[in-house]
């Protein structure tokens, strides 16, 4: 107790910190649980509430209220810049679209045109990014509830989709044309027309004998039975809490400087899964926890670690808690969230996130925080190879969206992680679908954990509308079409638009700056600097639309988003769900608005039907055909300029790689006795297992890889390939620094070449002035 610090000014009164007894860290479990108890009793505001059900005594249409006395934040959604300079880039830059769409036009028109150009056949370019609300007669749509028998009956099927329909004729007909087009594609880029095969297979082969599949969650008796012997029965506190009257957070006696923290970013009642998880956690019990998208999860674990941190004995800092999240963008939000509730405590936060500047992490986790947040691959370099992490110390450990990190993919690096910290820790799952299925959670190491699900069947947020567009079949291939048609008069501001492939995101990226709209992209074929900024332009809104991979679907927290748009429906209703999430959070409106072809049906089917079964609102929206043909007219007359922009991309890219080559050569020069003396470093996975969990991680979000044929799949490893990826491992791991100065040489070299190439290039193109950098 002696440890005791105040961390709020000397003067303030903080009336509950000496009786708030949760957490002692560093005791056993028992230890632990003892203490808990006592601190049932001192928790009186809490116990005192009626025990109810577990979901049925909570308000399902429960609103978000801000503090007392405070407006809300407006820019609080946890992206807010850090403190910290430098903090959160990444540590390598990478090549702009935007940037080389606009010397384009300098170099053409002699003028800088922001981006705009003037479409194939297109007079009146005023329309583009212009606002046309939803009235606008290129798209018509039908409420569910509104429509007659026969497409109540369609609805609940997806719209029909698949069924036979006359007027398909004549699109298949044109779907002829436009298959021709694509070999055409495919010759210059046989990489695309699998991915489209992809796509389209893996629909198809979901599309069939789903029902059973659908109807798997519904646990049987004996899954049941075991359930219920794995988790711990709902204790009458968890839902005391929940069913409050009043349900304050001070009704939850948490300290002083965390109401603050809380007041500070506009939190002013708990959501219902922060009612009911707060408590528990403050007792130190491993919880399960599952509520919709936007509802506040990470609140409710990050204000009990806060509250139990303060109470730590303070004479040796020591790392106690990690956070584990499944994307570097989720990480560095989740910092800014924890950090900014943190504001009026003295507890410290350290990172260890990939992608990221490694010695400044390192740096931070030396002075020991008592927060870390991570992504795995990060944490578990850190583990195992330097000392700044005490995986030993460690006493909370956090997997937010974890049914993903249980997934295939994350499972060997959080084997890793779970078998070296210890397994006296107090363990918390959370994610909006959230598994309950023992199997899967045995071996996370959770010791009879409370499962507190809230609305998780509800599952989409109230204030969500669902559109689906139909793509009869035959007009598949105009898909693009449809997107550039929605995105330039329907859902033109705070839009984000995902697909499943990372090629398709970036090859719209530049269809969107040919076409003069503001549009920004995620996905993992970008450096992290890249990544951040992107979400950055996205969220300051100087990028109107954010073209995303699923990398994006899962926790991200942007203010503001108006419209979700599904290029093409996802491999699962799971991820619909996460997808669509990312509007209408916080008791918010949004709208989804999926294209839908014949190869989404299985979930749009879903979707349709848990829709309907919550009553909320679904649509069924057509498009105009003759406004989408005439972009796909205008999309083929662009063809030629697309590839430009990629092959220059592709050149600077290359230009880039080099340079970075040398910078690292030189390096490895200067610094030669150093790196010599460093440990070497070790990895728990060799490159091709690394290769291989990323393979079936990318099966568990996207499906089987169907466009390789099964010979193609097994296909060993060529002698040549191995030592590649051996080469790369030794280089890791520090064996092959010898090389460093041929290799520097070479590098020189191969810039210079790559310089001269360029110049000889502008002189040819006669293009003198590169437009400076916005
Ligand atoms: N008690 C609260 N009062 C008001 N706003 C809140 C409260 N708790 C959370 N929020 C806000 O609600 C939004 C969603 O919260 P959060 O990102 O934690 O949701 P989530 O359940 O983790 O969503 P996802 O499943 O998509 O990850 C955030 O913008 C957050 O600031």
């Amino acid at each position: 107790m002696d440890d005791l610090i105040l961390t709020i000014s000397d003067d303030e009164v903080v009336s509950d910190l000496g009786e708030t007894p949760a957490a002692n860290q560093g005791q056993k479990r028992k230890r632990r649980d003892q203490k808990a108890s006592s601190s049932n009793k001192k928790r009186k505001a809490v116990d005192e509430i009626d025990a109810g059900a577990v979901d049925e005594g909570l308000d399902s249409d429960f609103d978000f209220e801000l503090a007392d006395n405070l407006q809300e934040e407006e820019d609080f959604d946890g992206w807010g810049a850090s403190d910290e300079p430098g903090e959160q880039q990444g540590d390598k830059q990478g090549v702009d679209i935007d940037d080389i769409i606009e010397r384009r036009r300098f170099k053409q028109y002699g003028t800088q045109t922001n981006g705009k150009e003037k479409g194939p056949g297109e007079g009146a370019e005023e329309d583009v990014g212009e606002d046309v609300n939803e009235d606008d007669s290129s798209i018509a749509s039908v409420e569910a509830g509104d429509q007659d028998e026969e497409d109540e009956t369609l609805a609940a099927d997806g719209f029909g989709m698949g069924a036979g329909d006359a007027s398909e004729d004549e699109d298949e007909q044109a779907s002829g044309e436009d298959k021709d087009e694509e070999e055409e594609d495919a010759r210059s880029g046989s990489e695309q027309s699998e991915e489209d095969a992809t796509t389209a297979l893996n629909g198809h082969a979901n599309g069939e004998g789903s029902e059973a599949e659908e109807d798997d969650d519904d646990d049987d008796e004996a899954e049941e039975a075991r359930q219920k012997a794995f988790f711990a029965p709902e204790e009458p506190s968890a839902t005391k809490a929940s069913n409050s009257v009043d349900g304050s957070f001070s009704g939850m006696s948490l300290s002083r400087p965390i109401l603050k923290g809380l007041s500070s970013v506009g939190f002013g009642i708990p959501t219902p899964i922060q009612a009911k998880a707060i408590p528990m956690a403050l007792q130190g019990k491993d919880i399960v926890g599952g509520a919709e998208t936007g509802s506040g999860k990470t609140g409710a674990f990050i204000i009990p670690i806060l509250e139990r941190l303060l109470f730590r004995p303070k004479k040796v800092p020591t790392t106690r808690v990690a956070i584990l999240m499944p994307t570097r963008e989720l990480a560095v939000q989740c910092y800014n969230v924890a950090t900014k509730l943190a504001a009026f405590t003295d507890i410290k936060f350290g990172q260890a996130i990939g992608g990221m500047n490694l010695r400044e992490q390192e740096r931070q986790l030396k002075t020991r925080p008592d927060i870390v947040i991570a992504t795995p691959g990060r944490f578990i370099d850190f583990m195992r190879n330097y000392t700044c992490l005490t995986p030993d110390t460690i006493e909370v450990l956090v997997l937010d969206e974890a049914d993903r990190m249980l997934e295939e993919g994350f499972a060997d690096e959080l084997n890793e992680i779970l078998n070296t910290i210890p397994k006296s820790r107090q363990t918390m799952l959370f994610s909006a679908t959230m598994t309950s299925k023992v199997d899967d959670l045995v071996r996370v190491g959770l010791q009879r954990p409370v499962r507190l699900m809230v609305n998780a069947k509800k599952q989409t947020a109230s204030g969500l509308v669902q559109e689906f567009v139909r793509l009869r079949p035959g007009r598949e291939q105009k898909r693009l079409g449809y997107l550039m048609h929605l995105c330039e008069r329907v859902y033109t501001n705070r839009v984000i638009v995902f697909f499943r492939q990372k090629k398709e995101a970036h090859h719209v990226r530049v269809v969107f700056a040919i076409c003069g709209l503001k549009a920004a992209e995620l996905h993992g074929n970008m450096t992290q600097e890249q990544r951040l900024n992107a979400i950055e332009s996205f969220r300051s809104g100087q990028a109107s639309f954010l073209l995303a991979t699923d990398v994006a679907s899962r926790g991200l927290d942007i203010k503001g988003i108006e419209t979700v748009i599904n290029y093409e429906a996802p491999q699962s209703h799971e991820i619909y769900l996460h997808r669509v999430g990312r509007t209408a959070r916080a008791g918010r409106s949004g709208k989804a608005c999926t294209l839908a072809a014949e190869p989404d049906r299985k979930v749009v089917k879903a979707a349709v039907k848990s829709a309907k079964a919550l009553g909320s609102v679904i649509r069924q929206c057509t498009v105009d055909p003759k406004e989408v043909d005439a972009w796909c007219s205008r999309l083929e007359a662009m063809q030629d300029e697309i590839e430009e922009v990629l092959q220059e991309e592709k050149e600077e890219k290359a230009l880039l790689q080099t340079e970075r080559q040398i910078n690292r050569a030189d390096n490895i020069v200067k610094h030669e006795d150093e790196i010599k003396s460093r440990p070497k470093k070790t990895w728990f996975e060799t490159e091709a297992q690394k290769a291989a969990a990323k393979d079936r991680g990318r099966v568990e979000l996207n499906g089987p890889d169907v466009s390789k044929t099964g010979k193609e799949k097994r296909k060993k490893l060529s002698n040549k390939e191995k030592k590649k990826l051996q080469d790369r491992d030794d280089r890791r791991a520090g064996l092959m620094w010898q090389k460093g100065k041929h290799s520097a040489e070479k590098a020189e070299k191969a810039v210079k070449d790559q310089k001269q190439k360029q110049k000889q290039k502008q002189k040819e193109k006669g293009g003198k002035g590169k437009p400076k950098r916005k």
